[in-house]
């Protein structure tokens, strides 16, 4: 037996050559380019980068949601093997309804403030599955946040988006993915916005999405803390650019590129407003407690 490596035919998300300019009044402007991404079933890869890296506009090219008149897409995205660059706008709907779901950094822009949760989830789960009544979408509503440890599924139903936290709406977010069961979820710092608790509850709450459902998960996150404890495997981007990608465990090891260092060294040295401060408190009270004995 010689030591070949086994690559899958089809990976459930492949993106080769992908590549997004902007059309300016100067002339086009390369945003992305080159990205060459390859997700399995059941996975988790996680996206890093400094602000305006390229991080979200991968999802959104992925996606097929870039402005049409502004952006121009180029090269390959499959999902399954499907080629989805040669979808229209319809099909790719229905994609991102039954195959692709997604997560954003600030849930109560997923949600119509106008509608209860019970609402929305009804008429997601609806469309999703025309079969189904209102009343056995209820029915799966109720058993999907139970499901997610959510206290009061009844009472969560009936409330408005205004009426919870953001970490509750994520984690109602992911509930109604895990009844939608989708291949791939894009997950666009999806705990950026929320306090300790909740992150941790939602970083559980995908993790049990990926085993449970075999979903595939893109998760994009300035946070190396949340890629360490969730991504097997990571793509470092810089100037709308892969610069370093392989196993969690290799890039945080043994990081072969400049800037991934960098990034991994920041972590280290990274301000931390909290500790800075009990730290100040610490050295008043060392101070005070010097001059009472002095
Ligand atoms: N609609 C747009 N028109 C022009 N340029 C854009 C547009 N959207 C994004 N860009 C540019 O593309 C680059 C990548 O942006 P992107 O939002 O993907 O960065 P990011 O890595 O997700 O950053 P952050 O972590 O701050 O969200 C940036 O230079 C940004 O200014």
């Amino acid at each position: 037996m010689t030591g070949a490596i086994i690559v899958q035919a089809n990976p459930l998300l492949e993106t080769v050559d992908l590549a997004v300019q902007c059309r300016t009044a100067s002339g086009k402007l390369d945003l992305l380019q080159g990205i060459h991404l390859r997700l399995e079933a059941g996975r988790v890869l996680g996206i890093v980068g400094e602000s305006g890296s390229g991080k979200s506009l991968t999802c959104h090219a992925i996606l097929g949601l870039l402005h049409r008149t502004q952006m121009q897409r180029s090269g390959q995205v499959r999902l399954q093997g499907q080629e989805l660059t040669n979808y229209s706008e319809r099909q790719m709907r229905r994609v991102r309804g039954a195959q692709i779901g997604t997560i954003l950094q600030n849930p109560m822009n997923a949600f119509m403030p106008l509608h209860t949760i019970g609402t929305q989830f009804v008429q997601t789960l609806r469309t999703h599955d025309g079969t189904l009544s209102r009343r056995q979408a209820l029915r799966i509503a109720v058993e999907g946040l139970d499901n997610m440890g959510l206290p009061h599924p009844q009472r969560l139903l009936r409330q408005y988006p205004f009426q919870l936290s953001g970490g509750m709406l994520q984690r109602i977010m992911i509930a109604l993915s895990m009844c939608l069961k989708p291949k791939l979820l894009i997950a666009d710092e999806p705990t950026t916005a929320l306090d300790l608790v909740s992150q941790l509850q939602v970083l559980r709450a995908l993790d049990r999405l990926r085993r449970e459902c075999g979903t595939a998960i893109l998760l994009v996150s300035h946070d190396l803390g949340v890629i360490a404890q969730m991504a097997d495997d990571v793509a470092v981007m810089r100037h709308g650019r892969i610069v370093e990608q392989g196993s969690v465990h290799q890039l945080f090891d043994d990081p072969q590129h400049e800037y991934t260092r960098l990034l991994l060294d920041s972590r280290m040295t990274a301000y931390h407003p909290l500790e800075q401060e009990q730290e100040q408190e610490q050295e008043q009270e060392q101070e005070q407690g010097g001059r009472r004995d002095a």
